[in-house]
């Protein structure tokens, strides 16, 4: 039998992960998910066809996984609000929150308990994202096949040994979606000073970098390789690379996702301090 899933918080994410879920066979009856208000539960049970509650205790009562997927300012009264329904059970935890470790994680709702953290990223709302997995030494094999399952409904999963690293996932995927983003706005800027219509510009960027990600994915070649491939000697691509690279663009990467794990940290810190 399927194992019982709870969502605390039926937001982006978790809407995400249960739509991939669902999508990927994942049996309807064996999900649950809550949010304060019975208005918004009613569009998510009508949409995915699952159980919604507005009462986390009882929701954790006889789930197998409970997976926290609330905002993290709220975290600690929302753990704290069901840690006695928590450890009555002592369900697999499977955190989707930014930046809580653990450990504490684990202290908010009792202790002694099996916790997966998980750094995703947004683009699992379109079922490609990627995200970075730890477990705390409590989590058996079986749950982290379990973690893997759920996770693998929505994208690419990749373990870490050491939670630290999740601020490096964090760095790499985490954060990274907005990189490209950025990217895209300037290639448009840049587009359209060239003379293109400003949407025209973005499509062909877009598309560019959904065919570009693909191709790199399905090659057996490596990025440097691919590059190449697409640099005529004396041509157009190497007077652009040439610039991008003089103008110091893996220093700035280097520079930006440094930064970025730094500030992981520090609010893993903060957050924990509860
Ligand atoms: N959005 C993203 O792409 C990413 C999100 N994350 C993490 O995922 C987590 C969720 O984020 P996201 O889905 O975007 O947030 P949302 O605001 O979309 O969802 C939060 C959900 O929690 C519900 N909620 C609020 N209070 C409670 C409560 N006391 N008990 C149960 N549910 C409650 C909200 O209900 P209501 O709306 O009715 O208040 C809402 O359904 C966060 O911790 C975030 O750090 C991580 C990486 C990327
Ligand atoms: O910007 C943030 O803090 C969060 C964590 C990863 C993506 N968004």
């Amino acid at each position: 039998m399927a194992s019982q899933v709870t969502f605390i918080g039926a937001g982006n994410m978790a809407s995400a992960i249960i739509g991939g879920m669902i999508d990927s066979g994942y049996p309807r009856e064996a999900i649950t998910a809550t949010a304060p208000h019975e208005e918004a539960l009613t569009s998510i049970r009508e949409r995915l066809g699952i159980h919604t509650s507005t009462d986390n205790a009882t929701a954790v009562a006889s789930a197998d996984v409970v997976v926290l997927a609330v905002k993290p300012q709220i975290m600690h009264d929302v753990c704290s609000a069901m840690r006695d329904a928590v450890q009555a059970r002592k369900p697999l935890i499977l955190s989707v929150a930014a930046g809580l470790p653990a450990e504490t994680l684990e202290t908010w709702l009792g202790g002694e308990l099996a916790v997966v953290r998980c750094m995703p990223n947004t683009p699992s709302l379109v079922g490609a994202g990627a995200a970075g997995l730890y477990a705390n030494p409590r989590v058996s094999e079986a749950q982290r096949r379990l973690a893997t399952e759920l996770l693998e409904a929505v994208g690419l999963v990749e373990w870490v040994e050491e939670e630290a690293l999740l601020e490096a996932v964090t760095a790499v995927s985490g954060s990274a979606p907005a990189y490209f983003f950025l990217m895209f706005e300037a290639m448009e800027e840049a587009g359209a000073r060239l003379g293109l219509p400003a949407d025209t510009a973005r499509r062909l960027a877009m598309q560019t970098a959904f065919g570009a990600a693909r191709m790199a994915m399905a090659s057996d070649k490596t990025p440097g390789e691919l590059k190449r491939n697409v640099m005529s000697p004396g041509g157009t691509t190497e007077r652009a690379i040439e610039h991008l690279e003089d103008a110091g663009l893996r220093d700035i990467m280097q520079q930006a996702m440094t930064a970025c794990a730094e500030r992981a940290r520090e609010m893993a810190a903060e957050l924990g301090k509860r």
